[in-house]
Formats: structure tokens, sequence, C-alpha cells
């Protein structure tokens, strides 16, 4: 798909392609598309990064809360987004041991209470045990420091999502 065919979107049909970039958030593409046209997928990104820079820390604070814990309940149930489920998967977050599982679940309550939103990481660029370092150090931070640090794991997300939707055969970097 080209930035024509992208520019070309009527907003329903928009929102339908991008509307989970951010996770659970369509209201960020119904929010950009008045920015049309965008001259590259890169500006596209841009003007996403733009509209959540702009948000009030409570905003912020919100996108962060719309995501799924990693290994959590939703991943047990079947209810994550196609999104999140494909790259839990591929993180290998759905093949757990039961000692890591527990850890999992230990770290991500303590990481909750403490900061009143769930931890974030862009697990597409992690590998498991990644994953679960970062989650039990990151649990020592600031709120302030883990709220920037999540958004900018958001933009990550949502830079890989969107080069999978747009350039589906071309391999995805950042
Ligand atoms: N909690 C969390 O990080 N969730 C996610 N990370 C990611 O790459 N996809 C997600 O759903």
């Amino acid at each position: 798909m080209d930035i024509s065919a992208v520019n070309a979107l009527p907003y329903e049909d928009f929102v339908n392609l991008f509307g989970n970039v951010v996770e659970k958030c369509p209201l960020v593409a119904a929010a950009v598309w008045t920015k049309r046209p965008f001259v590259s997928l890169s500006l596209l990104e841009a003007a996403i990064n733009e509209f959540i820079d702009a948000l009030p820390e409570a905003g912020k604070e919100g996108i962060l809360r719309c995501h799924p814990d990693l290994a959590g309940r939703d991943l047990q149930s079947g209810t994550l987004s196609p999104d999140s489920r494909e790259e839990q998967a591929r993180a290998g977050m759905d093949a757990l041991s039961s000692a890591e599982a527990s850890r999992v679940a230990r770290l991500n309550e303590e990481y909750k209470q403490r900061f009143g939103f769930p931890f974030v990481i862009c697990v597409r660029l992690n590998d498991k045990a990644n994953i679960v370092r970062e989650l039990s150090e990151r649990c020592l931070n600031t709120r302030a420091a883990e709220s920037a640090r999540g958004i900018e794991e958001v933009k990550k997300i949502l830079r890989l999502r969107l080069q999978a939707l747009v350039l589906p055969d071309a391999p995805h970097k950042l």
C-alpha cells in the first residue's frame, strides 16, 4: 500500500486500518486523519507521535493503561488484540514455565501498584529474558521516568505496527 492510497482513505477506513497502532486507542488514528495528506509513512508516524506528545500527563498514562499486561489475563483468556497476541507469542510470552509465569505476574502487579499503569515494552525488540529483566529493573524507577519510558515504548510499537500495515513485505526495522 503506498502513501497516496493511505491519503485517499475515508476516515472510517483509516481508523479501521490504523486504529490499533496505538493499542486500543483508535482515537489517535481518528485525530491524525485530519492531518492528511501525508508525504510519507514517516510523516504519518510523526503526526501520531506529535499527537501523543501534546497530551497532558493523564492522557499519556491513559494510553499506557490501554495496554494489556504481558503474559497476563488477556493472554490466558484469548482476549488480546491480534497485534498484541502476535507480538507476545513471538517473544515467547505465551509459553512461560510456571515459575516464569508467576514471577512475571508478581512483577506486573508490583509495577502496577507502584505506578498506577502497566509495564509497557516493545516486545518485538526484546527477547523473553530481556523483557523479564527490564520488568524487574524498571520497577525501581520513578513514576515520571516510567511514564516517559512507557510512552517511548508505545512509539516503538506503533512504528513497527505501521510498517507491518503499510509495508507488509519489507523487513521491519526501527
Ligand atoms: N504491556 C505491553 O508492553 N504490551 C505490549 N507490548 C507490545 O509490544 N505489544 C503489547 O501488547
